[in-house]
C-alpha cells in the first residue's frame, strides 16, 4: 500500500454527510442555446464541501429560474468576474496535509462501522465458552450491522462448527468475521478496466441524488489524468447549475475539457454531443455525469434510458462502463437502488461512497452477496485521494477492526 497525500483526516469524525440532498427533478421544456464551455467559471475550491459548492449568495434559489436565459446570463457574468479577480491555480485538494497510507485512511474511515460491530461483538462474548444463545445474539448483531442474513449465518455457522462449547474471545470472532467478509467480497473486487481500443471509453455515472457522482467523476478524472490519459467530461446533470459548475472545477484541476450546456438543457442531447466530440478528438476516456434520480421515479428512469439510447446512436458499444454510485449512509435502501438501476440502466460496476460517514458499511457485503456486481472503487472522504480501487482483504480487515 503506497503512501498518498491525504487531506481528509481532520474531517473524518463529526461530519455526517447529507444523504438526501434536495431532488431536482423538474424537466424544463424550453431548450436553450449551448453555453460556451467556461472552464474558469468557478473559484478553485479545493473540493466540493456541500452539494452546492459555488458561492450561493448571488444565486437565485434552485428550481425553475435556473432555466431562464437571465439566470444563465447572470452565471456567466459572475463567472467572468470571478475569473478576472482570482487566478485559477489547480491544486491537489489535499496538498498541505500529512501523508497517510490508504489502509490507515480506510481503517479510520470505516471506524464507525467497525466500532459498531466490534463493540457489539465484545458485549456478546462475555462468556468463556461458545453456546447457542451467544451464537443467536451474534447473528442479530451481524444482521443489524447490515451485513445481510446469509453472511451473518455463514459466520455463525463457521463458529458453531469450529468452536462450539470451546473457549473463544472477541478477537477470535473478529478474525472469523474478517475471513468470511473477505470470501464474499473477493470475487467482486475488480478494477475498472479501461479498454484503450475504445476512443473514447465512455463511462456513464448514475445514482440517486447526492450519492457522490460528480465528486467521484472528479476523483476518477484525476486518476486518469495522472495515468496520462486524455479525458473529457460531460456535465450531464443538466438539472442543477451547481453540478455543472462543480464539474467545471474538476475539469480545470485535471485539464479536461468539460462539455456543458445551460442548466435545463436536454441531457440526452448533451450526451450525444459529448460522445461525438470526444470521438472526433480521439479522447481516451469520456465520463458523463447524470442528474441524481430516485430509483422509484418512473419518468426519471425513462429519461436515463433515453440518455443511454442516444449514446448508442453515436457508438453502439457505449457506454462501456455504467457505474452506479451508492451512498453507504443510505443503508438497506442501497439494495433497492442496485436492483432497479441495474434493470433499467445495465449497471456494470459499483462505487460506494461516504463509508467514512456511517456505521452501515456492512451493506457493501450484503450487496456483493446479492448481486455479485463488480465493486470498482470505494470512497472514505471528500478529498481527491479518498477514492481508491476496492480491495476485499483491506476492507474486510478494516471493518472487522483488525489492524
Ligand atoms: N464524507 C464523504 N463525502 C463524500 C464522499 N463522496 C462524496 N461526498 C460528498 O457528498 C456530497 C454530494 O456529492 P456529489 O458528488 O455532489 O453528489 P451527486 O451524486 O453528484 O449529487 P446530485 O448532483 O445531487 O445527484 C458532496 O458534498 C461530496 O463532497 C465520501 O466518500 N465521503
Amino acid at each position: 500500500m503506497s503512501d498518498k497525500v491525504s487531506g481528509f483526516f481532520k474531517r473524518l469524525f463529526g461530519t455526517e454527510p447529507d444523504p438526501s440532498p434536495a431532488p431536482a427533478e423538474t424537466q424544463p421544456e424550453t431548450p436553450l442555446e449551448p453555453l460556451p464551455i467556461t472552464p474558469d467559471a468557478v473559484p478553485p475550491t479545493p473540493e466540493p464541501e456541500t452539494e452546492t459548492p459555488a458561492p450561493e449568495e448571488d444565486l437565485p434559489p434552485p428550481g425553475p429560474p435556473e432555466t431562464t436565459p437571465d439566470y444563465v446570463e447572470e452565471i456567466e457574468e459572475r463567472a467572468a468576474e470571478i475569473a478576472d479577480s482570482q487566478p485559477i491555480i489547480p491544486a491537489p485538494a489535499t496538498a498541505e496535509a500529512p501523508r497517510q497510507s490508504w489502509f490507515s485512511r480506510l481503517t479510520t474511515g470505516l471506524r464507525r462501522s467497525s466500532d459498531n460491530l466490534t463493540s457489539s461483538i465484545t458485549s456478546v462474548f462475555t462468556k468463556r465458552k461458545l453456546d447457542a444463545a451467544t451464537l443467536d445474539e451474534l447473528e442479530d448483531v451481524l444482521i443489524q450491522a447490515d451485513l445481510g442474513l446469509e453472511t451473518a449465518m455463514a459466520i455463525t455457522e463457521t463458529l458453531r462448527r469450529d468452536r462450539f462449547d470451546r473457549e473463544i474471545s472477541g478477537s477470535d470472532v473478529r478474525s472469523v468475521l474478517a475471513t468470511e467478509v473477505e470470501k464474499v467480497l473477493g470475487p467482486v473486487a475488480r478494477p475498472l478496466a479501461v479498454d484503450t481500443a475504445q476512443k473514447p471509453f465512455v463511462i456513464l455515472m448514475i445514482g440517486v441524488n447526492g450519492s457522490g457522482k460528480t465528486t467521484t467523476i472528479g476523483k476518477l478524472a484525476q486518476k486518469f489524468a495522472a495515468e496520462g490519459k486524455s479525458i473529457m467530461l460531460a456535465a450531464g446533470d443538466t438539472f442543477r447549475a451547481a453540478a455543472i459548475e462543480q464539474l467545471q472545477v474538476w475539469g480545470q484541476r485535471t485539464g479536461a475539457p468539460v462539455i456543458a450546456k445551460p442548466a435545463g438543457a436536454d441531457a440526452s442531447g448533451l450526451a450525444f454531443d459529448a460522445v461525438t466530440q470526444a470521438r472526433a478528438e480521439g479522447r481516451d476516456v469520456l465520463i458523463i455525469d447524470t442528474a441524481g434520480r430516485l430509483q422509484n421515479r418512473e419518468e426519471l428512469m425513462d429519461e436515463l434510458e433515453k440518455v443511454i439510447r442516444v449514446i448508442k446512436k453515436v457508438d453502439p458499444s457505449a457506454p462501456h462502463a455504467t457505474l452506479l454510485t451508492l451512498d453507504a449512509t443510505t443503508g438497506q435502501n442501497a439494495l433497492k437502488q442496485v436492483e432497479i438501476f441495474g434493470k433499467r440502466a445495465g449497471v456494470t460496476g459499483l462505487v460506494m461512497t461516504k463509508l467514512d460517514g456511517t456505521a452501515r458499511g456492512g451493506i457493501l457485503v450484503a450487496i456483493a452477496r446479492k448481486f455479485g456486481l463488480p465493486v470498482h472503487f470505494i470512497g472514505v472522504g471528500e478529498g481527491v485521494d479518498d477514492l481508491e480501487p476496492f480491495a476485499a482483504r483491506d476492507f474486510a480487515r478494516a471493518i472487522a477492526g483488525e489492524e
